[in-house]
């Protein structure tokens, strides 16, 4: 099957429409869940023009840190599968969530590349999971490129959001799952004006490391304890 085309229709008014019952929804789900949201540092979603903002993925329960922060004006990426996922990936399709073959670099490149361009004209931000996928043990897992690559090339600023982790009260292989805070922090942007491709692999580092000080810093756990630099 031919992979997805690219869709940014965040500004139409069937996405707002989408997006403002998603959000409105999908907040409502922590009271269920017994989660409280403690957010930091949304200043920092206040830069001018577009932004690649990239956070850490640790579950589905994510979807609701996510809702928690998300500017008006940002579409996600995420893996096609969810495009088939019936009703859910019809809505998230109509939220404009923008769809990548992840077993496939050259369309993924091409859809990004396409993303690029896009973002610029309709003045969008872009929110991109750089571990590529769920991961829930604490720590981070080292960042794909396709979101830095995405920053470079449209010459847009990163803004990294830190999850704090979700160990201490989530764990579905011990089937643990009790209520809970999270922190979450919007660090300051990092800028990628006049950055060449050649610059990609430092800037993914230097977001890797500020990500992982601060989840262990907002997870209350010593930075120096799994140490992998
Ligand atoms: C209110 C509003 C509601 C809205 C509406 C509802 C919302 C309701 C929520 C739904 C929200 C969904 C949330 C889903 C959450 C996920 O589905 S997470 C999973 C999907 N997301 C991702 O995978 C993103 C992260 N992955 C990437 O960026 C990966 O780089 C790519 C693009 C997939 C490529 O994968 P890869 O080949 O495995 O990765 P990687 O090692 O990075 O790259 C290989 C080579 O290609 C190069 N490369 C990578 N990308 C590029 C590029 N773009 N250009 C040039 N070269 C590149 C790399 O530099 C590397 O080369 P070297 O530097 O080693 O020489
Ligand atoms: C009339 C409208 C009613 C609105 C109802 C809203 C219901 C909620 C809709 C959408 C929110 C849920 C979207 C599900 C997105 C799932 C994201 C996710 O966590 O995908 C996993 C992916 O990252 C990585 O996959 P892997 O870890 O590699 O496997």
């Amino acid at each position: 099957m031919a992979d997805p085309v690219t869709f940014l229709p965040c500004c139409s008014l069937t996405a707002l429409f989408f997006c403002r019952i998603i959000k409105t929804v999908v907040k409502t789900f922590k009271y269920f869940f017994g989660l409280r949201f403690e957010v930091k540092g949304l200043e920092n979603f206040k830069v001018e023009g577009p932004a690649i903002i990239v956070s850490n993925h640790q579950s589905i329960l994510d979807m609701m840190g996510l809702m928690e922060v998300l500017p008006d004006d940002c579409v996600q990426v995420g893996k096609k599968e969810l495009m088939y996922t019936g009703s859910v990936g019809l809505i998230i399709y109509l939220g404009g969530v923008i769809f990548i073959n992840r077993k496939s670099t050259t369309s993924a490149k091409m859809v990004m590349a396409e993303v690029a361009k896009t973002m610029t004209t309709e003045n969008v931000k872009v929110w991109v999971y750089p571990e590529g996928t769920r991961n829930c043990t604490g720590d981070l897992l080292p960042f794909k490129k396709g979101a830095f690559h995405l920053a470079v090339q449209a010459q847009v600023p990163v803004i990294p959001v830190v999850y704090s982790s979700f160990t201490t009260f989530y764990n579905p292989k011990k089937n643990l799952f009790t209520s809970g805070k999270i922190k979450v922090e919007v660090l300051p942007p990092i800028e990628t004006k006049g950055l060449t491709s050649d610059d990609v692999s430092d800037l993914t580092d230097r977001c890797f490391r500020t990500m992982r000080e601060t989840l262990f810093r907002l997870s209350g756990r010593p930075s120096e304890a799994k140490d992998s630099s």
